[in-house]
């Protein structure tokens, strides 16, 4: 793992969006298309404003979530809401979109319905995460209902309840995120800092973020 400490969060949400685009410009060219996995939650919409506004070909780009609360995109709980507010829009609105959320129950019922989507698109060229205090990362939780499957198993795509998210969620498997071919996370303030630290000394079990460590970059600011 590197760790790499900015001066501020706004230094560091412009040089990790041209990080990421210069990676994904990296995969085109290469395999002559790139995918893309970005979190939700509270941290990373500013690394979307920037990158929205990067030139590159975007039409060759297919970005997906880490991970979906299962509430419709008009529920201010909902990543995909803020994708669609912050990311697709100038020059980011051709990539392609591969949602982790369709209209249904529950999200088992569309479980191999999405999972089939993604599958062309693995292993995933770049990957952005973000972490949680209680050490979560996409929506991998601790003490959630079906976490060895999501840390142990070689499905895609898991769904399960947490004890500290309000809604069902769907989560990229730790085994998507460790095969992506490159894996950065981003954090800001002193608490989740301490949690970084913590979890290199815990299990998987204990602290999520813990097995999507190896060979990742993390970019933290104190505010
Ligand atoms: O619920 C979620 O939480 C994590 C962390 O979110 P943050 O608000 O503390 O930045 C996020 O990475 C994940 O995608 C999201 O669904």
């Amino acid at each position: 793992m590197e760790f790499v400490e900015y001066a501020d969060s706004e230094m560091m949400m412009i040089d990790l969006a041209d990080r990421l685009a210069s990676e994904l410009r990296a995969a085109i060219a290469a395999d002559g298309r790139a995918s893309l996995a970005v979190p939700g939650g509270t941290t990373p919409g500013p690394v979307f404003d920037t990158l929205s506004a990067i030139s590159l070909d975007w039409d060759k780009v297919h970005v997906m979530l880490t991970d979906e609360r299962w509430v419709p995109e008009s529920s201010e709980r909902s990543n995909t809401g803020l994708l669609k507010r912050r990311l697709f829009t100038g020059e980011a609105a051709r990539a392609h979109y591969l949602p982790l959320y369709a209209e249904a129950e529950c999200p088992e019922e569309k479980l191999d319905e999405l999972q089939a989507q993604l599958a062309p698109h693995l292993p995933l060229s770049v990957v952005l995460l973000g972490m949680g205090a209680d050490m979560h990362t996409a929506s991998i939780f601790p003490g959630a209902d079906r976490l060895d499957a999501a840390l142990n198993g070689d499905e895609t795509l898991v769904a399960m309840r947490a004890p500290g998210a309000p809604e069902p969620r769907i989560t990229l498997s730790a085994k998507v995120l460790q095969d992506s071919m490159r894996r950065h996370i981003v954090i800001i303030g002193a608490e989740k800092r301490a949690a970084l630290e913590k979890a290199q000394s815990l299990s998987p079990e204990e602290a999520p973020v813990a097995a999507v460590l190896k060979g990742a970059t993390v970019h933290w600011a104190e505010s």
